[in-house]
């Protein structure tokens, strides 16, 4: 990991009463990389990204996070009675030319025209793409992707893929995007980390250039398939 860290967290401990979700976790960011956060279905990921968007401040252990950070989750979660401008301006906190910030993001995600639509009359892809915009405008260090493709169907997951490596590319926050989709992790991300006991079990890093195609990363794919403990019959 080149550059300087955008987000550092040591020894890690998080119980919900006698249950403890993570411990001993190490974990870093680097200034503009793109991390991927694997693991099977509730070994804390979103209990971890809840943590460092600090929503979640009741842990041991050290966290930092520097600068500013931005959240979109599976749900776009937009406001029904707020126009679609409204919505992705609706997270900053030093306002000022609102409109313009919000048609310059929603340019960047390729809704120019939309700033006056209402969010239920647009589709699952375009309401997330909304969603990618507010968490832009507001210029985060540190990107925050909790399943953001998890809900839309597979061409348009595939769409928002290029899209987000796109801004990405643009914008050089540092990510962490948490996903079930191994193959989706290893399109987009520079590491792969596998979360497992409470704490990063398996760490891949990916260097293949970009933008990469189906295939790129194979024997990554298998070992990372391995760490879930997932036999895939298709590669044996
Ligand atoms: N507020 C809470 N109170 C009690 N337990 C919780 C709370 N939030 C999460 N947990 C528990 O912590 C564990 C980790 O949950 P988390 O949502 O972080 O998992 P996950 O890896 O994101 O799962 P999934 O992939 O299914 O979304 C789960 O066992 C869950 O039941």
């Amino acid at each position: 990991m080149a550059g300087e860290l955008i987000a550092r967290v040591r020894a890690l401990e998080k119980a919900f009463g006698d249950r403890v979700v993570l411990s001993g976790l190490d974990l870093d960011i680097g200034q503009g990389e793109f991390v991927a956060l694997l693991g099977r279905s509730g070994s804390g990921k979103s209990t971890l990204l809840r943590i460092l968007a600090g929503t979640d401040s009741t842990v041991d252990g050290e966290v930092i996070v520097r600068g500013t950070v931005s959240v979109a989750f599976q749900q776009p979660r937009l406001l029904p009675w707020r126009r679609v401008w409204r919505n992705v301006v609706l997270g900053l906190r030093e306002h000022g030319r609102d409109r313009e910030k919000a048609e310059q993001a929603l340019a960047g995600v390729r809704l120019t025209g939309y700033g006056d639509a209402w969010p239920r009359t647009l589709s699952g892809g375009e309401a997330q793409r909304v969603s990618l915009a507010r968490a832009l405008v507001r210029e985060p260090r540190l990107l925050l992707l909790d399943e953001p493709f998890g809900a839309l169907d597979a061409l348009t997951r595939l769409t928002m893929h290029r899209l987000v490596e796109d801004l990405w590319q643009r914008h050089r926050p540092g990510v962490l995007l948490v996903t079930h989709d191994v193959d989706e992790a290893l399109l987009l991300a520079d590491r792969v980390l596998v979360l497992g006991d409470g704490r990063v079990i398996a760490e891949h890093v990916l260097d293949r250039p970009r933008p990469r195609r189906p295939g790129d990363h194979l024997a990554a794919r298998a070992g990372i398939l391995t760490d879930l403990g997932v036999t895939d019959h298709a590669l044996a």
